[in-house]
């Protein structure tokens, strides 16, 4: 059973994610201000960190300070629920632009994924929140329907 990250595309397809999608939330009227001092090397980071999510090698982990870095970056920046839903957005939007595959399968489980973490990031943006910062880096897989789309 090949895992998301295998199905996506691997590391390419998830840095070309990535680019394309931290390139349209600077242009936006919304989120730009909210990325506005993100780093170059900030799509790259996002990308290994989604790619270890999915099943990948885990390189946000092994370079960069796992999920508790990842947590606090998001703590204290007051998210709203509408900027996360155009997070949310623009990241499909662009899952399409770079052709990530678009089988429901895989789409379902990758949904519930983003669904999930951008919840969770507007949580652990919120004054005075308690975070674990032990949690471990979730490992998502396929869901209810079990596998990878099959034709036939
Ligand atoms: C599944 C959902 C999400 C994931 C996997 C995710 C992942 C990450 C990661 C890995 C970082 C740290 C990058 C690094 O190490 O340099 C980060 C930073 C950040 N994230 Fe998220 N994030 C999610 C949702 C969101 C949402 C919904 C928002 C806002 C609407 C958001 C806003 C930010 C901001 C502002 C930073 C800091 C950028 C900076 O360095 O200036 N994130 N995110």
């Amino acid at each position: 059973m090949p895992s998301l990250y295998v199905w996506a595309g691997g590391a390419e397809a998830l840095a070309r994610l990535t680019e394309r999608f931290y390139e349209r939330v600077r242009a936006d009227a919304l989120l730009g201000p909210v990325f506005e001092r993100m780093s170059a090397a900030h799509p790259t980071h996002v990308a290994h960190f989604l790619g270890e999510v999915l099943g990948g090698p885990p390189r946000y982990s092994g370079e960069r300070g796992g999920h508790p870095e990842m947590v606090r970056h998001h703590l204290g920046r007051h998210l709203t629920e509408a900027q996360r839903r155009r997070w949310t957005e623009l990241l499909l939007d662009c899952a399409d632009e770079v052709k990530l595959p678009e089988d429901p399968e895989f789409r379902s489980a990758f949904v519930a994924y983003v669904e999930w973490g951008s919840r969770l990031a507007v949580i652990n943006s919120r004054e005075g929140v308690s975070v674990d910062l032990e949690a471990p880096m979730p490992v998502w897989g396929w869901g209810v329907p079990g596998g990878p789309y099959r034709p036939g």
